[in-house]
C-alpha cells in the first residue's frame, strides 16, 4: 500500500440519486485510513475557483438517504480548455492533494482523463448518472432510482390511459442513451419503446398502432427517450396525430423528477461499495480508472475505455418488448 495523505472528491455533470452516499463512503473510508479528505464544490468549477474545503466524518452525516448532491454540481466550460485545467491543478497542488475522486457521467470522465494525462494527479471515476451509458459496470449510481421513479409515474399514466382508451406517449430522460426508456418501458408493459441506439421509424409505430386498433387493443403506452430522432414525445405525437387522427393521443414528459428523490437501496449500496473501492484503489496505487461493479465484483476500467466503449444494448430486448406486449 502506498502512502497517500490528501485526497479530494467532487460531483460533476447531471446529478444522480446516490451521489451523496458515494461522497459519504469516500470521506469515511479516507478518514478511516487517516487521510485528509477535501470536498470540492460545484464539480470542476470548484477546482478552478478554489472552492475546496476539508471534510470531517460529520460533514457527511445524515446524507445517505438524500438525493441531489451536497457538494453541488455544475457543467464547467473552462475545464474543456488546458488553461482551465492548469488552474485546477494549481489549486489541488497547493494543498498537496495526491488523488481526485470524480463522481459523474461520461463527460466528467472525459475531463478526468485529460486532466490525469496532463498533470500528476491520479483520478478515480465513480459512475454517477441516471443514463447508465458507461461501459465497465453493470449499473451506474442513480439509474435504479430513476427507473423506479419513471415506473411509478408510468403506472399512474396507465390507469388513466385504460379508463379512457387512450394512447400515451411518455418521454423519459436520455439525451443519447436509452437504458432508462428500455427498463422503464419493459417494467410497465409498454407497447413500444424508442431509444437512440435502435432504429424504430415512425412508420413502424404507426403500423403497430393500426394493427392494435384492428384487434381492439385500445390502450397503448409508448415510451420514448428524449434523444430519439423522432424528436422526443412531442415530435412523435405530431406525426402519429397526422396519420391516426382517430386515436386519442396524449403526451407526458416526465422530465427532471427522474433525477431527484431519495436513492433506492440498490443505489445506496452501489454507491457505498464504489466509494470505498475508490479510496482503496488510490491507496493501492491503481490510477486513472473507473470503479465498476461487474457480476457483483469490483472491476477497474481505464477511464478512456469507460467512455469510449458504451454499454451495448442487446437487440433481443426488442423482441421481448414485442412478444410481451402482443
Ligand atoms: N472532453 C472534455 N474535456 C474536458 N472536460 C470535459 C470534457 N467533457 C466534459 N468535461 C467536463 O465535465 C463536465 C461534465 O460533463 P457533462 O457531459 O455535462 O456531464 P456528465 O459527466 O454527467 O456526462 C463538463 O461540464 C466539463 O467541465
Ligand atoms: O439537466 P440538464 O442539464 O437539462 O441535462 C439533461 C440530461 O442530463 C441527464 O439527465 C443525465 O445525463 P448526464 O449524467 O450525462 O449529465 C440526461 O438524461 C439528460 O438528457
Ligand atoms: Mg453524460
Amino acid at each position: 500500500m502506498k502512502k497517500v495523505n490528501n485526497i479530494a472528491v467532487l460531483t460533476s455533470g447531471g446529478d444522480a440519486p446516490g451521489m451523496n452516499a458515494a461522497v459519504r463512503a469516500v470521506v469515511r473510508t479516507g478518514i478511516y485510513h487517516d487521510l485528509n479528505v477535501y470536498g470540492v464544490m460545484y464539480g470542476y468549477r470548484g477546482l478552478l475557483t478554489d472552492d475546496i474545503f476539508p471534510m470531517e466524518s460529520k460533514s457527511v452525516a445524515n446524507i445517505i438517504q438524500r438525493g441531489g448532491t451536497v457538494l453541488k454540481t455544475a457543467r464547467c466550460l473552462e475545464f474543456y480548455e488546458f488553461e482551465g485545467r492548469q488552474k485546477a491543478y494549481e489549486n489541488l497542488k497547493k494543498r498537496n492533494i495526491e488523488g481526485l475522486v470524480v463522481i459523474g457521467g461520461d463527460g466528467s470522465f472525459n475531463g478526468a482523463m485529460k486532466f490525469s494525462q496532463e498533470f500528476d494527479i491520479p483520478c478515480i471515476g465513480l459512475p454517477g448518472t441516471i443514463d447508465k451509458d458507461i461501459a465497465g459496470t453493470d449499473f451506474t449510481i442513480g439509474f435504479d432510482t430513476a427507473v423506479n421513479t419513471a415506473v411509478e409515474a408510468i403506472d399512474k399514466i396507465r390507469d388513466t390511459a385504460d379508463a379512457h382508451d387512450r394512447l400515451f406517449i411518455i418521454e423519459v430522460m436520455g439525451r443519447d442513451a436509452g437504458y432508462l426508456a428500455l427498463h422503464s418501458g419493459i417494467a410497465t408493459g409498454a407497447e413500444n419503446i424508442l431509444i437512440p441506439e435502435h432504429t424504430t421509424t415512425v412508420d413502424d409505430i404507426i403500423n403497430d398502432l393500426q394493427a392494435n386498433e384492428r384487434r381492439k387493443k385500445m390502450v397503448n403506452l409508448i415510451v420514448v427517450a428524449e434523444g430519439h430522432e423522432a424528436g422526443g414525445a412531442n415530435g412523435l405525437a405530431k406525426r402519429v396525430k397526422e396519420k391516426c387522427p382517430q386515436l386519442d393521443t396524449k403526451v407526458c414528459i416526465l422530465g427532471h423528477i427522474q433525477r431527484g428523490g431519495s436513492p433506492s437501496t440498490m443505489d445506496r449500496i452501489l454507491a457505498s461499495r464504489m466509494g470505498y473501492a475508490a479510496v482503496d484503489a488510490l491507496l493501492e496505487g491503481i490510477h486513472n480508472v473507473m470503479i465498476g461493479i461487474v457480476n457483483d465484483k469490483v472491476a477497474y476500467t481505464p477511464l478512456d475505455k469507460a467512455v469510449k466503449a458504451k454499454q451495448e444494448i442487446d437487440p433481443e430486448w426488442f423482441k421481448i418488448v414485442k412478444i410481451l406486449a402482443s
